[in-house]
């Protein structure tokens, strides 16, 4: 089963200045692309996983598959800078169904590949259970090293469930260190203590999370971070957009009535892309069918702008 589809060539396209001046560019035009999933050796992988399997399974409202391209139209309209030349576009991981596990496999695997190779990783979701496929592909690249993973989330997803779902990606990868008898290090920040139950609360102090609760975020994020980056030979950011509030984010399956505004989050991101230990960053949640007029995209699409700048 070939679960790779090549993005259509109409997904990168946008306004065209180029006629301005020959560095009057927009992502659409500098963009790389292959149209097999081979690593370069050097730059941004960009890989979509095209998936609402997993929140499905976990009671949401299903659309995230359609992100990664829509996420992709709003991001390639924007100025191009020196550092978003290292973007290379392998495509979409599209997942069908009961086929959740498979194309997990597959996005495991190629992270891997991209990472052994020397790219760095930046993976479109698709729901949250992009982070266990994605978490477990760097986990895989670096044996032996502390990787820690930090995720903006307004939800610990650290459910036990009988099959894997948007809201298990932690604890499945809490489980797999486990297995190979290696720590887990896991820093949730901006989380929701009105959104989790006492028992994921109890989970967490069981696996030993790093936590900032939302309300605490302006004043505890940084030097929470500080300490966590201190602790890391490599870092996995995952960012889940509910994080922020709905009135900034509708577009997510699970909107939040307080959230953590981007203006909050961007001075963290640029931290942890500044820090040199970051080798894998994705988006997930978006869902563009309760988008308003594309605005939800559009704040994704820019924080994925700011992660490709400062990554550099
Ligand atoms: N990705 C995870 N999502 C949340 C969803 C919560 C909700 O639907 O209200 C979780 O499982 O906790
Ligand atoms: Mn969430
Ligand atoms: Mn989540």
């Amino acid at each position: 089963m070939n679960l790779w589809q090549p993005v259509s060539p109409d997904i990168w396209q946008g306004r065209d200045d180029s006629s301005e001046a020959s560095n009057a560019l927009r992502l659409f035009q500098t963009v790389q692309r292959s149209d097999t999933p081979t690593p370069s050796g050097e730059g941004i992988a960009l890989i979509g996983f095209a998936c609402d399997e997993g929140v499905r399974r976990n009671q949401g409202r299903t659309g995230a598959a359609g992100a990664p391209d829509v996420l992709r139209r709003a991001l390639g309209n924007m100025a191009s800078h020196q550092s978003h030349a290292r973007l290379t576009d392998m495509g979409n991981i599209c997942v069908e169904g009961e086929a959740l596990e498979a194309a997990q496999q597959a996005l495991s695997e190629a992270v891997t590949t991209c990472q052994q190779a020397g790219m760095r990783t930046l993976v479109f979701g698709g729901g949250h259970e992009t982070a266990w496929a994605h978490g477990r592909g760097v986990l895989d690249a670096f044996p032996g090293e502390r990787v820690v993973i930090i995720n903006l989330d307004a939800h610990l997803d650290l459910r036990h469930a009988s099959q894997a779902t948007s809201g298990t990606p932690f604890r499945q990868l809490a489980l797999y260190c486990a297995e190979q008898q290696r720590e887990f290090h896991y820093a949730c920040l901006g989380v929701s203590r009105a959104a989790n139950t006492r028992a994921l609360w109890d989970e967490a102090a069981r696996l030993n999370v790093t936590l900032v609760e939302d309300l605490d975020f302006q004043q505890q994020a940084l030097p929470v971070l500080e300490s966590t980056l201190s602790h890391a030979d490599r870092v996995y950011l995952t960012i889940d957009l509910d994080v922020m509030p709905a009135g900034e984010m509708p577009a997510v399956s699970a909107p939040a009535a307080l959230g953590v505004p981007a203006r909050d989050l961007l001075p963290v991101i640029e931290r942890i892309c500044r820090s040199g230990k970051l080798q894998a960053a994705d988006l997930v949640e978006l869902n563009p069918g309760f988008d308003r007029d594309g605005q939800g995209a559009k704040l994704a699409a820019r924080l994925a702008w700011q992660i490709a700048h400062w990554w550099a």
